[in-house]
């Protein structure tokens, strides 16, 4: 325990004192700086909580790290969020990390740079909500974008479309268990045929809360757990939202899945007959 408590302070200690405000010029507008509020703050996540590590120590708590107490205060969370497209999954994620953020806390918004139907500088939901990010191809690269400084300091991680992000559990393992971060996941569990999408899946062992969200039905207006795929295409990823996907109920997921093999059945057997005609 002392061990660790003493890694810790050492990590507090190279964070700078003073606060992202002043440095946020360099560190471009995805990291979110806000108003510095030393005090202990109740979350919407839970109960009343410190900041991490780099936080304490810039409000003097950090270095001065005494056995048992400072040491518990500078646990991290990870909070998950899953369920099919347009369940409201990346609303949630903005809400929490925004809710967060409201207490005084530091906030750093990850999304995939595969999703770029919105651009890539911002995390953008179904009905137009918007907050800044960092557009990445994984997650290792964050810190090196960041720098260690402005890493240290960062107290809430959000990271949205996580399906995408094959180096999810180390990164939330590390920001979470070793770093003291407070990381919200938000990310389709199941794909369009239902299998579990990238290492969303993966992450729920590590998790303090898992939230399943639902849409609903476009067919019946019935809840919604599943993701159907309106096209034939059958690689796995494929950007895309109302044109390509819809949510639906149980029911019509199999309903839906019948008419999109029957098609596929037909598309084919007319291809092979114009083959067969040109030969
Ligand atoms: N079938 C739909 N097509 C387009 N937008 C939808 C549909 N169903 C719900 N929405 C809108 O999408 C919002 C949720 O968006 P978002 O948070 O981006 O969901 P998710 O991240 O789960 O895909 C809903 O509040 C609603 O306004
Ligand atoms: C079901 C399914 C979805 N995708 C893609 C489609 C979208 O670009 C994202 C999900 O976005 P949302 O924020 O959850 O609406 O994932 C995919 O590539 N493969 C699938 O099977
Ligand atoms: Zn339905």
């Amino acid at each position: 325990m002392r061990s660790i408590c003493a890694m810790r302070s050492l990590l507090a200690a190279s964070a700078a004192s003073t606060f992202l405000r002043s440095s946020a010029s360099l560190l471009r507008p995805p990291l979110f700086a806000l108003p510095f509020r030393p005090q202990l703050s109740s979350t919407r996540l839970g109960e009343a909580r410190p900041v991490s590590a780099a936080a304490a120590k810039s409000r003097g708590g950090g270095a001065g790290c005494s056995e048992m107490e400072d040491c518990s205060a500078h646990s991290g969370e990870i909070h998950v969020i899953v369920g099919p497209m347009f369940a409201g999954k990346t609303t949630a994620l903005l809400r929490r990390v925004q809710a967060e953020a409201d207490t005084g806390r530091t906030l750093a918004l990850i999304k995939s740079d595969k999703d770029n139907r919105y651009g890539l500088d911002s995390v953008v939901t179904h009905d137009g909500t918007k907050m800044a990010c960092w557009a990445l191809p994984d997650l290792s690269s964050f810190q090196d974008k960041l720098g260690a400084e402005a890493y240290n300091k960062v107290d809430v991680i959000g990271i949205d479309e996580a399906q995408f992000f094959d180096d999810l559990r180390d990164f939330c393992c590390k920001a979470a268990d070793r770093d003291g971060k407070i990381v919200v996941v938000a990310g389709l569990d199941g794909d369009y045929k239902r299998n579990k999408f990238g290492s969303v899946l993966d992450i729920i062992p590590l998790a303090d809360s898992v939230t399943k969200l639902t849409a609903r039905c476009e067919l019946c207006g019935r809840r919604a757990f599943f993701t159907l795929r309106k096209t034939g295409d059958t690689k796995t990823e494929l950007i895309g939202g109302a044109d390509v996907y819809m949510p639906v109920c149980r029911q019509h997921y199999l309903d839906g899945q019948i008419v999109i093999e029957a098609t596929r059945i037909v598309l084919d057997l007319e291809r092979s007959t114009v083959t067969s005609d040109l030969k």
